[in-house]
């Protein structure tokens, strides 16, 4: 087990989701882990567990050796600000997991010192299940093995150029939301056709799942796999076709164009 202390700044959505993965999955020990956000009471179940919370962003990375930065992007300078002056350059590190905001963006606002790494994780590490794509700069061999074995915890890591960061936050943490969108419109056709909401949501989910794991597992391409399910003159056909009439997969990519367009306008 790590003996490293780490905290995370901004324990929301994917603050919780990171905080869980590691702790689940013993990636060091809980009271080496210092959660802090301004409204603490969402995180006593953590401090039950033996982990340290805290409202004061200062106290809490004053013991870390790695820290993990999980506000919103407009919350970031004002964080910035506060700890900047109180981080040892010289030996602690720091995570951002932060939409749109670039590794130069971080060197000006921390220092151009600064050992930095710019990752982008998605909620499914809550059970070691996230995809997580990670740039870097300034990081010894050392920390970089750190930081890939500390998401590797909480899922599968790959090394990306930060020029491909945005399109990865898209297909990659956005894509959690569009997956389950996928999931609950045949959990409702699901229910027009004769299950209950239970039954419907069991078999799609676990349906999607095995399909996701004839990729990772087999490394086809999908359409591989598609024609094995695709019986000549069959069901599956027709629904597919059908589907494509419809946009299906059009309305997709042009959805992922629209989460792309939106953090590169925005950021
Ligand atoms: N949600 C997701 O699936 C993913 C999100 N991201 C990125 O992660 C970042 C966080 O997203 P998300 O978790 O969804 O957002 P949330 O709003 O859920 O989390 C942000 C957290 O920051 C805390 N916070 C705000 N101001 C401060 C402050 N001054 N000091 C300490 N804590 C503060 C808030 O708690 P409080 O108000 O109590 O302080 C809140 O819990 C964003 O930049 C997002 O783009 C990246 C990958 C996936
Ligand atoms: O919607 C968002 O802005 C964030 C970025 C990735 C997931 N959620």
């Amino acid at each position: 087990m790590n003996t490293q202390k780490i905290t995370i700044i901004g324990v929301g959505n994917i603050g919780t989701a990171i905080a869980e993965g590691l702790i689940r999955n013993q990636f060091c020990k809980v009271s080496n882990v210092t959660l802090a956000k301004r409204n603490t009471a969402t995180l006593h179940r953590f401090e039950e567990q033996g982990a340290k919370i805290t409202s004061d962003n200062v106290k809490a990375i004053s013991e870390a050796d790695y820290i993990i930065l999980a506000v919103k992007p407009f919350q970031i300078r004002e964080i910035a600000e506060e700890i900047a002056p109180h981080v040892d350059y010289t030996k602690q590190v720091l995570i951002s997991v932060i939409t749109g905001v670039w590794l130069e963006d971080l060197k000006t606002l921390f220092s151009d010192e600064a050992v930095l790494f710019r990752a982008m994780p998605n909620t499914a590490a809550a059970i070691g299940e996230s995809m997580t794509t990670v740039a870097h700069c300034n990081a010894t061999q050392e920390e970089l093995s750190f930081v890939t074995s500390l998401f590797e915890t909480v899922g599968e890591v790959v090394m990306i150029n930060e020029q491909l960061m945005d399109a990865a936050t898209v297909l990659g943490a956005c894509g959690t939301a569009f997956a389950l969108r996928y999931i609950r419109a045949n959990i409702q056709g699901g229910i027009e056709i004769g299950f209950d909401a239970n039954t419907a949501t069991l078999i799609a989910a676990q349906t999607v799942k095995g399909a996701a794991s004839l990729l990772l597992e087999n490394k086809t391409h999908p359409e591989q796999e598609i024609d094995k399910v695709t019986t000549p003159k069959g069901c599956t056909i027709a629904g597919l076709n059908e589907m494509e009439h419809q946009g299906f997969s059009s309305s997709l990519i042009r959805g992922l164009k629209a989460s792309y367009d939106k953090i590169v306008k925005d950021m």
